[in-house]
């Protein structure tokens, strides 16, 4: 299945679904934390800003979610990092903060009943995971992936979003002389059906848990690429198949906490050939953490519903080291996502 070339940027699109739990945020630093009231106030009363450790002391904040709430609000331009101190910008000092005349807090407040807020502000204190949207139950996302229906709906979410990312990463790594690629998480299978068609002599094979395996199973048979992209079936964290010279992440490793991020490159690292690439793709944070933006947001949402984040360039190449990956690039491909590619250390 050749798709028709892509004619109009739908970046705004994927901004508008991936930000869409941000401005809920806002809201609830706003009307119930009071945050830059407080930083506003710590400030003056020490003489120097306050660190993380203090924001989530003072607030009984989860430290994930203060890292993804505070890189937020440093994109969208409401707090400053000062080394590793954090300070209300002006805007912020002028628009919410107890005491100024243009005090925009009671305006924020009264979203502050939004259902999304209600779990936010659940997923700041407790650090866990809300129920994914429109789950009637209260399963994290990825336990609801064992039911067929939802495997089958999140899987067609996944490959709808792939069918234009999928060709721009084929294109950004059309140059690593990689022979044979596990898509590790692979979903639908979209990313190996786009390498394979960038790349004729490519065999991608996606490494995908029940039921999602057989999803993808049914969709490459019926776009014909059942022949030069297999499925294989298990579990990521539990060992991987040893006949690959390329590791694909897309859109995983921002699903997981650090304790999973680093067993999934362990585990890729003793899989792999000396030599042998990883290639995450991904949005991601830059090693300021001070944007971009609509990463920042999205990182927001992967808060809410998942355990993970959006793990910022310099994160991931820390963990690469531990794992025993060189770094070796990270290069755009669309819709504000990238590729930070990681080559295995000689042993
Ligand atoms: C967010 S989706 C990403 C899908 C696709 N790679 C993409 O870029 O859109 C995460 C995928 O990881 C898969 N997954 C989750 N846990 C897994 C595990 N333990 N072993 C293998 N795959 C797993 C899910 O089934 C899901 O398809």
């Amino acid at each position: 299945m050749r798709l028709e070339p892509v004619v109009t940027d739908p970046t705004e699109l994927y901004r508008l679904r991936d930000g869409v739990y941000a401005a809920d945020l806002l809201i609830v630093v706003v009307a119930e934390l009071d945050l830059f009231t407080w930083f506003d106030r710590y400030e003056r009363e020490h003489d120097d800003p306050a660190g993380v450790e203090q924001v989530c002391a003072a607030h009984q904040l989860d430290p994930r979610a203060a890292d993804v709430t505070i890189t937020y609000l440093v994109a969208r331009g409401l707090l400053a990092r000062v080394g590793d101190r954090i300070t209300p910008t002006r805007v912020a000092r002028e628009h919410l903060v107890a005491g100024s005349p243009y005090d925009l807090r009671a305006y924020y407040a009264s979203l502050r009943e939004r259902p999304t807020c209600k779990d936010l502000l659940a997923v700041l204190r407790s650090g866990r995971p809300a129920a994914w949207a429109g789950a009637a139950g209260k399963e994290a996302w990825s336990d609801r992936l064992a039911s067929p229906e939802f495997a089958a709906s999140i899987t067609a979410a996944m490959d709808a979003r792939g069918a234009y990312l999928g060709p721009a990463l084929a294109e950004t790594i059309a140059d690593l002389p990689a022979r044979a690629v596990l898509d590790l998480g692979g979903g639908s299978g979209i990313y190996g059906s786009a390498l394979v068609e960038r790349l004729p002599g490519l065999r991608v094979d996606v490494f995908e848990r029940p039921p999602v395996d057989d999803v993808a199973r049914t969709l490459l048979a019926t776009r014909g690429y059942a022949e030069r992209v297999g499925v294989v079936s298990g579990d990521m964290f539990t060992g991987l198949p040893g006949e690959y010279d390329a590791h694909l992440y897309s859109h995983v490793l921002h699903d997981w906490g650090p304790g999973e991020v680093r067993r999934l490159l362990a585990n890729s690292a003793a899989a792999l050939p000396s030599g042998g690439w990883v290639v995450v793709h991904d949005t991601h944070i830059d090693d300021e953490r001070s944007g971009p933006l609509q990463v920042a947001e999205y990182s927001v949402l992967l808060m809410h519903s998942t355990p993970g984040k959006c793990w910022s360039v310099a994160e991931l190449r820390g963990m690469f080291a531990e794992a025993g990956f060189d770094y070796v690039d990270c290069r755009p491909t669309a819709a504000d996502r990238t590729a930070v590619i990681g080559r295995r250390a000689h042993r």
